[in-house]
């Protein structure tokens, strides 16, 4: 690799940076040895490997995947052998394995992308890998259980769209723990941002949650009866119907075949299978019982409430109370706000009324979310364990960047996908993070130099990306640092004003140029990815879902007061867990890394416990963003950039490429700056430690020394002897206390004079091109 990649220590004697190609790597396989590293010629590398059925290159550390055509199966340009090198989302798993067992640092896989790009196959493929691999302690975790675990949910946290079958709706970390000899303990789950309100509405053209129409098609005629499923609302206002052709019909059911077999396989019992129906029964019966539009709050259609009250063993009276009539304290509450003057909490914060319908989508989406975390328990449940783990690795799915315009679409994007593309840029600022903040300030670190790098670096998403800077914008109204999803807040909502607010609010930042105002009314505009993708947003009804649903919170309470124990059960595991962490599931688990994890995320919701008092929606919202990357922030991160092949799915394999499209995502990457940052610094760095622990097999006898368990070896002092061991010639090993300094390319500023070593075959073989380190000043 043409990389100027000299390895060095750090002043502090702590580190060496060196270069850490993998051997064999063909030069066409990262764009980061292309000799002109250009948007054309990276492109044309791209289009060259995808033509020939290569859809993963690697730009430095990172992989850029095309989603291969639909007849490439999920193999396509599959990993050559078990060592290979060769880009694949296989070979990065590998890689994150090889670096946790060297380094005992937790790792993490993160795929980026447009919706539909492969995100969720290539997380799959890269635990089952991982899983193939290295093997479980004892069983608990396998192959069969990583299929089941993406099939149920596929099931359960994805829909439909015009463009994937399987669009994920939630947000998942799924850790895999391994011992210190490199075998897997245990898996734990975590998830948030669930797209609970899909459960009521969706856009046009989109399907409500997978498993409604499996289960409508699956179900033997006797559970049917039991759940009142045998026959069919004329209307339900959730959309929630049975596919009508026999060819979707058969396919559904077999789906429905499918997601049963792989809860078994996952452990979840007939009866905890039956509890799950139900509740699904309870939510499709909600929405054909709907509720008046005008007048009292209540159930529109009383037969199918019933209905309701029955399979989610409660008493219609119970239910009617939970949906529209929320608890004496809080009616107490509510009339001590207004007396106040102050919006009550039934009121939401823009002090309108919640209406009837309002209640009964809120119950729904209430109850689906709870059920979703009752799953996820079950999942943790069959994958959990107490043995000791060193360190993980997570794989992290994220719903993809949405823009209705991708496929043509004439419809504005929703609050949703609003929602969806903001974690999508949380995740960006990570990269950025990751790539060019730290790597600076190593450098600036270690070398003093402060004019580096010699070519401009590109705009922080932080900085530029719209949602970002709605987030730091500083004179925001009424506050000093507020961003998007706060602008929906309490705090800038005027009350009584509907959707106006907002519209408001975001009329502000089209002041500032920051939104566009589009001609259609509460139609707006936000230049995402860095500019490159603007999505259109349409405001209607956003007060709404940015808007505390008390009806929502009542589910959790209706569930384990039910009258059948099996649906108590399904409540069992989530009752300690504090109500403003409900929405993220997978806070239980005994194993320490599992409690360092759920502790990380218990620790944002605490820093923040205004916005968890106040019960702000878009707070929570914000929160779920900041404990997902909290999370990762603890771990190596190793970046997947999936992108789309064209604009519309063609049945060709490969896919005809729209290189305008392709453009713009890898223009969105900022992976081209990355690569130039990485050419003209120092790319890979180690903690001594972790060099020796590579290294010192090579050497018996420094090993023997350094692994005493009674003396914490003084790893300058290990590494010498190491090199010493290895009769490596001393001049080329200067870890002195002398520095020699030298005029580094493309720096205006002298930096440490690197020496060179000609390394001995094994290291070679381990993957070392080139070693040189420097004095130390
Ligand atoms: N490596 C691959 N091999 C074969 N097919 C693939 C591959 N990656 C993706 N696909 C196909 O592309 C489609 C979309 O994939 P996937 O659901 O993984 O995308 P995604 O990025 O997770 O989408 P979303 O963000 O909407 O959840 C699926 O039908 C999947 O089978």
């Amino acid at each position: 690799m043409a990389l100027c990649s000299a390895p060095w220590l750090l002043p502090d004697g702590t580190r060496c940076l060196l270069q850490t190609n993998p051997p064999h790597l063909d030069l066409a396989e990262d764009l980061a040895t292309l000799l002109n590293l250009n948007e054309c010629s990276a492109l044309n590398t791209l289009q060259h490997r995808y033509r020939s059925h290569l859809p993963y290159t690697y730009a430095g550390p990172s992989l850029v995947a095309i989603r291969p055509g639909p007849t490439s199966g999920t193999h396509a340009g599959k990993v050559r052998g078990r060592d290979s090198t060769a880009p694949h989302i296989c070979s990065v798993a590998q890689r994150a394995y090889r670096t946790l067992l060297a380094q005992r640092r937790d790792q993490a896989i993160v795929p980026m992308g447009r919706s539909g790009a492969g995100k969720t196959t290539s997380c799959q493929l890269a635990l089952e890998h991982l899983v193939g691999m290295a093997g479980s302690v004892d069983g608990r975790v396998s192959v069969e259980k990583i299929q089941a675990m993406f099939t149920v949910l596929g099931a359960f946290g994805a829909v439909s769209t015009e463009q994937n079958s399987s669009s994920t709706r939630f947000s998942m970390i799924l850790s895999l723990d391994f011992s210190a000899a490199g075998r897997i303990t245990a898996a734990h789950l975590q998830t948030m941002l669930l797209e609970r309100g899909r459960v009521a509405q969706q856009p046009p053209g989109e399907s409500n949650f997978n498993v409604f129409p499996m289960m409508l098609a699956g179900l033997d005629v006797a559970q049917r009866t039991t759940l009142h499923l045998h026959q069919v609302a004329e209307n339900n206002t959730f959309g929630i119907k049975p596919f009508s052709k026999p060819e979707e019909k058969q396919k559904a059911s077999v789906a429905f075949t499918k997601l049963q077999a792989a809860m078994d396989v996952l452990g979840i019992t007939a009866e905890e299978q039956v509890a799950v129906w139900r509740v699904l029964a309870g939510i499709h019966h909600l929405g054909a019982a709907g509720a008046c539009r005008v007048g009292r709050k209540q159930f529109m259609h009383f037969e199918w409430a019933t209905h309701a009250a029955e399979v989610l063993g409660c008493e219609l009276e119970e239910l009617s109370t939970a949906v529209f009539k929320h608890h004496l304290k809080q009616i107490l509450e509510q009339a001590a706000a207004r007396s106040g003057g102050r919006p009550s909490e039934e009121e939401g914060p823009s002090g309108q009324k919640m209406t009837g319908v309002e209640c009964v989508e809120g119950m729904a989406s209430g109850l689906y979310e709870e059920l979703f975390a009752a799953l996820v328990s079950m999942i943790n449940r069959s994958f959990s364990s107490q043995h000791l783990s060193v360190a993980s690795i997570a794989v992290v799915d994220t719903p993809g960047f949405h823009n209705p315009r991708h496929h043509g679409g004439q419809r504005a994007a929703t609050f949703e996908e609003l929602c969806h593309n903001y974690v999508h840029e949380r995740l960006q600022g990570l990269f950025y993070e990751r790539t060019f903040v730290m790597e600076m300030e190593r450098y600036k670190e270690v070398t003093g130099c402060s004019s580096w790098p010699p070519h401009p670096i590109p705009g922080d998403p932080r900085d530029t990306s719209t949602l970002w800077q709605l987030q730091v914008l500083p004179g925001s109204p009424g506050a000093d640092r507020k961003g998007l999803l706060w602008i929906l807040d309490e705090e800038v909502l005027i009350p009584g004003s509907g959707d106006v607010a907002p519209l408001m609010a975001l009329l502000l930042f089209a002041g500032a140029g920051y939104v566009r105002r589009c001609e259609q009314a509460l139609h707006f505009e936000i230049p995402h990815q860095l500019g490159t993708d603007p999505v259109r947003y349409d405001l209607a009804g956003w007060v709404s879902k940015a808007k505390l649903n008390l009806s929502a919170e009542n589910a959790s309470q209706l569930l384990q007061q039910s009258q059948l124990n099996a649906l108590q059960e399904l409540a069992m595991p989530r009752r300690g867990v504090p109500r403003v962490c409900r929405a993220v599931a997978g806070l239980e688990g005994c194993s320490q890394a599992a409690l360092q994890r759920n502790a990380c995320i218990r620790k944002v919701f605490a820093s923040s416990l205004a916005a968890v008092r106040r019960r702000s929606v878009c707070a929570q919202l914000k929160l779920q963003a900041d404990a997902l990357t909290s999370l990762l922030r603890r771990s190596q991160l190793h970046f997947v950039h999936s992108l789309v092949p064209g604009t519309t799915m063609e049945k060709a394999d490969p896919q005809p490429l729209d290189v305008p499209a392709l453009r713009a995502q890898l223009g969105g990457t900022q992976l081209l700056d990355a690569l130039r940052l990485r050419r003209s610094g120092y790319p890979d760095h180690l903690l001594l430690t972790h060099f020796r622990r590579r290294f010192q097999v090579l050497a018996p006898a420094v090993m023997k020394k350094c692994t005493s368990a009674y003396e914490v070896p003084d790893e300058s002092k290990a590494i010498e002897e190491l090199f010493q061991a290895l009769d490596l010639e001393k001049k080329s090993v200067a870890i002195g206390r002398s520095q020699v300094r030298r005029h580094h390319p493309g720096c205006k500023v002298p930096c440490p004079e690197t020496q060179s070593s000609h390394l001995p075959r094994p290291m070679e073989a381990m993957g070392f091109r080139q070693l040189s380190f420097f004095g130390l000043g």
